[in-house]
């Protein structure tokens, strides 16, 4: 079993635009929600890839109820702490004419401590039936940067691998508890260090960090120009893939969703990529990863990894 921690829970709605114009009147030519949030991405992408899955964290109001219901009804098993405050919205703009997409993320609401107590409570009691725990995305405004730290550190005291995917103070102090791996994308690898990494022997150099804290995989996914694979045994990198490019948001989900299922399964960390990377492209350009298994078997043959240390 996977178990998914989301904190900040959210509804993705995405909407298309021809020619978006900031500072005008934009006609919407399409539009659809979906429930999202890091962690929640996550437990869809192990679903989609046949693996079993639970999603835990906040939600709250009529959205919360509504990201519930949308997860039963793709089969996800769900035990959220059902909170006072609305679950945000965040919403994607597609610009079909430039081919660019606009991130618009609200910060989400405080949360009671009462609340943050009970999921602690649900977090010790999925840990004892899961094999893997993934803590994914960002906090809600009040909750303290150590809270991935002290929950992987219940994790690992009941025998789970765990997975963290955040940014910043949250991802300096998770890491000291030790993941079993991490996977920041390029850009919160640099905002978290304040540097700017031109070239891969840089990021190796600042992925010691993660590496001498303990944590087995390091993982920096760049967008467009593939990922990176760094553990103590080496460090390999996957050539680009040219793909045309539907939609890219929970492109970094779906491989985190693939590592957690590898890594359930026992796979070895290079065969884990590759699935990893095939099943991002999917996502990128489907737009969804919710395509057969034999898809995602056949992008794997598209996957070139080059050791590079
Ligand atoms: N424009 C793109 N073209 C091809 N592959 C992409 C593209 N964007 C993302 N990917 C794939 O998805 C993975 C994760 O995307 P990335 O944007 O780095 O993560 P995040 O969503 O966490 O920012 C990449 O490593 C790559 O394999
Ligand atoms: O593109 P990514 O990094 O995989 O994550 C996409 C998910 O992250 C979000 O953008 C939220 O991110 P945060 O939790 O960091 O605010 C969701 O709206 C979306 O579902």
């Amino acid at each position: 079993m996977i178990a998914t921690i989301t904190l900040n829970a959210a509804i993705d709605k995405t909407i298309e635009i021809d020619s978006f114009t900031p500072g005008s009147v934009n006609r919407v030519l399409k539009s659809h929600m979906e429930p999202g949030g890091k962690g929640i991405n996550v437990s869809k992408v192990v679903k989609a890839l046949g693996g079993s899955t639970i999603a835990l964290g906040f939600v709250g109001g009529d959205s919360g109820k509504w990201i519930d219901e949308s997860l039963s009804a793709l089969e996800i098993e769900t035990d959220f702490v059902l909170i006072n405050q609305e679950t945000r919205t965040n919403i994607k703009i597609i610009d079909t004419a430039k081919k660019q997409i606009t991130d618009i993320n609200d910060q989400g609401k405080e949360v009671e401590e009462i609340w943050v107590e009970r999921l602690y409570d649900k977090v010790r009691l999925w840990a004892e039936a899961s094999n893997v725990m993934v803590f994914s995305g960002s906090l809600l405004p009040n909750i303290s940067s150590d809270i991935y730290q002290k929950l992987i550190q219940i994790a690992k005291e009941k025998g789970c691998k765990t997975i963290l995917d955040a940014d910043g103070q949250a991802l300096l102090d998770g890491a000291k508890a030790a993941p079993y791996m991490v996977k920041p994308n390029i850009h919160e690898l640099e905002n978290t260090f304040g540097v700017k990494l031109k070239n891969e022997q840089d990021i190796i150099k600042c992925c010691q960090f993660f590496l001498e804290q303990g944590i087995g995989i390091v993982v920096i996914s760049m967008g467009a120009e593939g990922a990176l694979m760094i553990t103590k045994d080496g460090a390999w990198k996957t050539e680009k893939i040219k793909v045309a490019v539907k939609n890219t948001v929970g492109a970094g989900d779906s491989m985190v969703g693939a590592f957690a299922y590898g890594i359930d399964k026992g796979y070895a960390p290079v065969e884990i990529l590759s699935l990893a990377v095939a099943t991002a492209t999917v996502h990128v350009e489907q737009g969804t990863v919710f395509s057969q298994y034999s898809v995602i078997e056949q992008y794997k043959k598209r996957v070139k990894i080059l050791e590079i240390r």
